[in-house]
């Protein structure tokens, strides 16, 4: 049996979703679970959670001082395992550096995931996996690639002000002193949304407001990606145009169109992947059973998350899925179209959205003895 779980965000890490859902397997299998053989490999989808998962799978964590979204230092890590580097863009300029409550759409810049970068090339990362999603900021990648050598300049030739609203004071851009070594360097963006830069299902119009952004603010953080893509477009040729339609170009605030501009990074699904990376195959070899799952199984989940790619991986090999959750939205043909045979909530027991929150790891075990009993029974 294999658990290949996401988080459960706000609650529990993956680590811990796979710990709860093993001591729960074990107490409600036949004979305390003895012989029965759990492995646990936590998965993520390149967001939040995707270096702790690269280091579960035995990848070696790094950090690195970096430039938090608002400008001050923050501490982020990254994985390493030899000559490949799992870096996540959430650890320098993701939500979860902002204090409570406090946004900044306009300003927050991608400044210090261009240093994380760096500090992975520095360790002799040759290969990255640059996950991304989770972001606090709507610039474009364009403090990344300032940090990484390009040069974003106003008709004074002052550098533009960090985060994306400035960009609409953009005059030149120059790409020429980007770190030589990420020519030798592969980078793949795994990302968990497939969102082009600019229009209605861009960057700014889709994830801008839970990063604070007004309606106004998404206009305005919008119009001014669309003249940075023209402006690069000066810089490096149509590509450019063509990237920002890229899938994956508007993710985490559009560092997807600049790792694909300024990095030649290739864009995959998050989670593909992860799974590739994390050793995913090999850990299945025998499996007779998947758990996977995370905090809320809904639409977002069918559309590239980290249970919908285990499940397909999974049922590609034969191997039958089942899904552990906080809150389950979607009807069983769904779930079965997705490939995940049944789906246990913990609100079945705990119909309390704050209580499921507070004491999700008890309700977890309890729910993974109910799986055992269906299945191991
Ligand atoms: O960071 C974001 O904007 C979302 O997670 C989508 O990538």
């Amino acid at each position: 049996m294999l658990i290949a779980a996401d988080k459960f965000k706000g609650s529990l890490t993956a680590v811990e979703v796979a710990e709860r859902v093993t001591a729960g397997l074990r107490r409600g299998a036949p004979h305390g679970g003895e012989g029965l053989r759990i492995a646990a490999l936590p998965v993520a989808d390149g967001g939040d959670g995707t270096v702790d998962a690269a280091v579960a799978a035995g990848f070696e964590r790094r950090e690195a001082r970096v430039t938090g979204p608002l400008g001050a230092p923050v501490t982020a890590a990254y994985a390493l395992h030899g000559t490949t580097a799992v870096v996540e863009m959430a650890e320098a300029s993701g939500l979860r550096h902002l204090p409570k409550g406090v946004f900044a759409p306009l300003t927050a810049t991608t400044y210090g995931s261009g240093e994380l970068l760096r500090a992975a090339l520095d360790a002799g990362a040759r290969t990255i996996v640059f996950g991304v999603g989770g972001s606090a900021t709507t610039d474009g990648g364009a403090g990344m690639l300032s940090a990484l050598g390009a040069r974003f300049l106003r008709a004074d030739g002052t550098p533009v002000a960090p985060g994306g609203g400035p960009l609409r004071d953009l005059a030149t851009a120059d790409l020429s002193g980007l770190d030589p070594r990420l020519a030798d360097t592969e980078t793949v963006l795994a990302s968990d949304v497939d969102n082009p830069l600019t229009g209605p299902k861009g960057a700014a119009a889709v994830y801008g407001p839970q990063k604070g952004a007004g309606e106004d603010d998404v206009a305005a953080l919008d119009a001014a990606l669309a003249h940075y893509v023209r402006v690069l477009e000066r810089a490096v040729g149509t590509s450019a145009a063509e990237y920002a339609l890229a899938p994956g170009a508007g993710a985490a605030g559009g560092i997807g169109f600049g790792a694909l501009v300024g990095l030649g990074a290739s864009f995959r699904p998050g989670i593909e992947v992860m799974l590739d990376v994390l050793g995913f195959p090999a850990a299945l070899e025998g499996a007779d059973l998947v758990i996977t799952g995370e905090g809320s199984l809904d639409e977002q989940t069918l559309h590239g998350k980290a249970p919908a790619g285990v499940a397909a991986a999974a049922r590609a090999r034969g191997v039958e899925v089942v899904a552990v959750c906080g809150r389950l939205s979607l009807p069983p043909v769904a779930l079965g179209n997705a490939g995940i045979r049944r789906a246990y909530a913990l609100t079945d027991l705990e119909p309390d959205p704050t209580r499921c929150i507070a004491e999700a790891g008890p309700l977890l075990e309890r729910t993974a003895e109910r799986l055992a009993a269906d299945f191991l029974g």
